[in-house]
């Protein structure tokens, strides 16, 4: 738990190291206040009422400072809270902007949104609200087994040794609370996914009459979570009744011990005094129980506190990728792989198996290949969304691993089909390829990706907000602007993924254009998918499971009867199939 606040207060740590320590001086004040409450009661009980007016003038004072101490503790636990959600908040930014590009898939994106808001929120108020009492409900019973150690020894034996046994107990039903809580979360999640996916999939569901088996997944995993969640209820309320149950058996074994010596006292009528330390002995026991019964209620709000620290701590724990830091400069804008090796998790099979290639400065490369090649891998690696397992990948002779970040930024810009749009203008999100680019290149990028003929439509034209990731535009739009903002940064080498499947055939032609358009002006490597990009590449990389399996100039591959070959061919030989216009060169692959 410490831990977890040292990674996300760092040098803030002092605040919460001040607040503990005003804490734990606070819990000592309420134990000095319940000591000042045995000279005022044994002189009260011997009717000593002058002796006692001194003593009760102190208690009066220690109640009065440890009202003022629980205000400092309070103002010193909200400020730890503010430092959490502040400093807290932007080092675990910091530390997510430094993840690979890809670990940001849409489950790890959900889980930082859920740490950032849900998860912050709740260990921001722990020090003010559940630390202290927690901190004193065990600082207090500590000062109050001194004086019961100091009244009758056994009645001290067994508050002190109780102390471990309730502490075990505390571990062991939250252990148990934990693990169903896992199992709670883990079938939460699972029955979120589903009734999402249901719902996306309504129309599909509906056009093929297919909600039967659709809806079976849905109420399997609702009924799963349903299972889980209940038992999660019964064992989080059975743990709650067995921690307090628990702190009653050590208060029943308490009373039971004074009882015995009340019973001594009176059966053997002792001097008055010693009944006296009898009652101020049960009234030790009581204040000794009570912070106990509240650190037991607490229980569950601190398992439930854990959760939210673990997954603050899973997220500090992902490794980014190791910075480079050579101020090398790429020579030129030519990219190499040299028998690349990748697989997306250690346990996992390899995507690419050994892939050497070799992009000419200028030129163009379209790859292609069945899906699931590794097309999309390839491309990613070039852009150091992770990195490769063995082998490397050179930009202009510099291993990218090497080179600092905002190097290879420059030296890279991307055409893929999740573009992100900020919840800007659509200005904005196209300044953002290049902020200072000059009003004619930000209009020619306007021009060229046929972003001119969607702000002609709207009446705040390059004004008008885009909504939250690009949510009031068409997935077409959202497109065209990426490829301005793209166009815009004019850098070097240019990765575009020609995915067909997010395109309406205008924007396929914007695509189409760009490439024509820089072609011999940039280095453009493209996922193609049109025939008629292939046939425009220096050179066609074609991948298969992993390896590549054909490469060479469109000439070449056709001359070789490979692959490449062998599907055009098949594309000739349905072309009677094709409804007419569509050509070879207009076709999709
Ligand atoms: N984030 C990921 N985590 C784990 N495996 C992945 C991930 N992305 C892709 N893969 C796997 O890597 C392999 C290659 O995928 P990749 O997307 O590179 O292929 P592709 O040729 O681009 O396919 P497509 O044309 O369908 O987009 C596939 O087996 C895929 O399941």
């Amino acid at each position: 738990m410490l831990s977890t606040f040292a990674l996300l207060l760092g040098d803030d740590m002092r605040l919460l190291r001040r607040y503990g320590f005003l804490a734990v001086i606070y819990g000592l004040l309420c134990g000095g206040v319940i000591a000042l409450l045995v000279p005022v009661l044994t002189h009260l009980l011997a009717g000593q009422v002058d002796a006692a007016i001194a003593w009760v003038l102190a208690l009066l004072a220690g109640v009065a400072a440890s009202w003022l101490l629980r205000r400092h503790v309070e103002r010193a636990g909200v400020r730890v809270g503010v430092a959490v959600l502040q400093s807290g908040r932007h080092r675990l930014g910091e530390r997510v902007a430094r993840l690979p590009v890809g670990w940001f898939t849409p489950q790890n994106t959900a889980r930082v949104g859920h740490v950032v808001t849900d998860g912050m929120m709740g260990i921001a108020q722990l020090p003010a609200h559940v630390f202290t009492p927690v901190i004193c409900g065990v600082v207090t019973p500590l000062v109050v087994i001194a004086l019961l150690f100091a009244q009758r020894g056994s009645l001290g034996w067994i508050a002190l040794l109780s102390l471990p046994v309730l502490a075990s107990v505390f571990v062991l039903t939250s252990w148990i609370a934990r693990r169903t809580d896992a199992a709670f979360q883990r079938d939460f999640a699972e029955a979120s996914q589903r009734l999402v996916e249901f719902a996306q999939a309504q129309s599909v569901l509906r056009a093929f009459g297919g909600e039967g088996g659709s809806t079976r997944f849905v109420e399997q995993a609702v009924e799963r979570q349903g299972r889980s969640g209940l038992r999660l209820i019964v064992l989080s309320s059975l743990s709650a009744v067995f921690n307090v149950w628990a702190v009653q058996c050590v208060f029943a074994a308490l009373l039971m011990v004074s009882a015995a010596w009340l019973g001594d006292v009176l059966d053997m009528g002792v001097a008055a005094g010693d009944l006296s330390a009898v009652l101020v002995s049960m009234l030790l026991v009581i204040r000794f129980v009570e912070p106990l019964l509240e650190v037991a209620g607490y229980a569950e709000v601190l398992r439930g506190a854990g959760g939210q620290l673990r997954a603050v701590r899973a997220l500090f724990e992902v490794q980014p990728l190791p910075e480079g830091h050579s101020a090398k400069q790429p020579a030129d804008a030519g990219v190499e792989l040299r028998d690349v090796h990748f697989r997306y998790d250690a346990d996992a099979p390899e995507v690419l198996c050994g892939v050497s290639l070799h992009v000419k400065p200028g030129s163009m490369t379209a790859l292609i290949g069945a899906s699931g090649s590794g097309k999309t891998t390839l491309v990613r690696l070039m852009a150091r969304f992770f990195d490769v397992s063995a082998g490397a990948v050179l930009m202009g002779g510099v291993d990218v691993r090497d080179m600092r970040e905002e190097d290879l930024a420059a030296q890279v810009s991307q055409i893929f089909q999740d573009n992100f749009l900020f919840a800007g203008s659509i200005a904005d999100n196209i300044r953002m390829g290049r902020p200072d680019a000059s009003d004619d290149a930000f209009m020619q990028a306007v021009q060229q990706s046929g972003v001119a003929e969607i702000i002609g439509r709207l009446p705040q034209g390059l004004d008008t907000p885009v909504g939250e990731g690009g949510a009031r535009l068409s997935g077409g739009e959202r497109q065209r602007i990426a490829i301005a903002r793209a166009l815009i940064k004019d850098a070097p080498i240019l990765l575009v993924d020609e995915a067909t499947a997010s395109l309406d055939a205008a924007n396929q032609a914007v695509i189409a254009q760009t490439l024509v358009r820089l072609r011999g002006r940039r280095t453009v490597i493209v996922i193609a998918h049109q025939l008629s990009t292939v046939a425009m590449a220096d050179q066609i990389v074609v991948l298969e499971a992993g390896r590549v399996l054909e490469q060479g100039s469109p000439g070449q591959l056709l001359a070789g009867q490979g692959r490449y070959a062998e599907f055009l061919n098949q594309r000739a030989a349905a072309r009677g199939w094709r409804i007419a216009g569509a050509t070879a060169a207009g076709g999709s692959l």
